[in-house]
């Protein structure tokens, strides 16, 4: 028997779109099933002004295919030299919806992040002032953290201190791994919000490192032990609206993915939809879908949800997904659960 799921179209609130023949080859897989994404900063150089915000929504926008409705939501990625002055203004004007803090090292293209919270206090304050979110990649970089324990030990010396100094300031835990993460978030009130990947809800450390290393299934924050996972996967369909979705699609091509110092991000933007109702099915929560991916994403942003509407459909068959995308900038694979999906989004 077919089954039929109806929600309000989704938004993606943590996407990788990068630029050029990259962007040209990710974009059309976003925008055939989302409406808008929160789009991350993170180019080489980054995007820190309003000035560039603005340049790269309109290469975006020009990358778009004919025909694709797709509205990219700015973000400005903070530096220990970034102006309030300039923050607010790409604020007020609609341009820019959030501001991304890395911690200077944490990950992809994070070095010219944030090494200390004192030199953007300013900028915090302005932002807490207008109510524009802080989103934040929440690891510490203290070598002597373990990789699996930097969530903790950030959410303890870096976010809960930050948030009892600036209690106004509105928070997005990006990518959350851990069941720290979620308890945190789940108490945190309305000025807190977390998003959830697609991918740490379908693997944990041995998915990645048993039987041999899985480069496509590296990212950061790394996926952790399997606690963590369910924890995860029961703060995604509780329906609490502190917790939404946020692929962190972060799309490189596979010569950087398998190599001896391999890149970190997960492709998902393809098959998100299809596993989502998946992993929803497996809880007995397909009911909380639309909540996870359509709805509290922009009641936290102050947004409208979206009016039109996406079908995901329960097939007989297993559903074939691409195994790799074919960019002009060379092939990125596509994230593979490891499992058959019989989901799929009615196109
Ligand atoms: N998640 C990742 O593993 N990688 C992201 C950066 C990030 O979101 O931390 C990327 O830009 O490739
Ligand atoms: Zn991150
Ligand atoms: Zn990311």
């Amino acid at each position: 028997m077919t089954q039929h799921l109806d929600i309000r179209r989704p938004d993606d609130w943590h996407l990788h779109l990068r630029d050029g023949a990259m962007l040209q080859g990710v974009l059309p897989e976003t925008a055939r099933h989302f409406a808008r994404a929160i789009i991350m900063p993170n180019l080489v150089p980054p995007v820190v002004t309003g000035d560039q915000a603005a340049a790269y929504r309109e290469r975006i926008l020009a990358a778009l295919p004919e025909g694709m409705a797709f509205e990219p939501l700015m973000t400005l990625y903070l530096t220990e030299g970034t102006d309030p002055a300039d923050v607010a203004a790409a604020a007020a004007s609609g341009l820019v919806k959030a501001v991304k803090l890395y911690p200077a090292g944490a990950t992809t293209n994070s070095h010219s992040g944030v090494a200390n919270l004192d030199k953007v206090m300013p900028v915090l304050e302005k932002m807490a002032e207008i109510g524009l979110p802080l989103c934040t990649h929440g690891e510490v970089v203290t070598p002597e953290v373990d990789i699996f324990d930097r969530e903790a030990v950030f959410i303890d010396t870096v976010l809960a201190p930050l948030r009892k100094r600036l209690p106004e300031l509105r928070v997005v835990m990006e990518h959350i791994t851990t069941e720290d993460g979620v308890a945190y978030a789940a108490e945190g009130g309305d000025t807190l919000g977390a998003t959830i990947t697609t991918h740490h809800l379908i693997i944990n450390r041995n998915h990645l490192l048993v039987g041999g290393i899985k480069p496509h299934y590296y990212c950061l924050p790394v996926a952790k032990r399997e606690k963590h996972r369910l924890a995860l996967r029961k703060a995604a369909t509780s329906g609490n609206p502190r917790f939404f979705l946020g692929t962190d699609s972060a799309p490189h091509i596979d010569a950087l993915k398998e190599h001896a110092c391999g890149c970190a991000g997960c492709f998902t933007a393809t098959n998100t939809m299809a596993l989502l109702a998946h992993v929803f099915e497996e809880e007995d929560a397909l009911g909380q879908l639309e909540a996870f991916a359509s709805l509290n994403g922009p009641a936290f942003y102050h947004l409208p949800a979206n009016e039109s509407r996406l079908r995901l459909v329960r097939r007989e068959a297993a559903q074939d997904f691409p195994e790799k995308i074919l960019t002009g900038a060379g092939p990125v694979t596509v994230f593979n659960p490891g499992f058959p999906v019989f989901w799929s989004v009615e196109s």
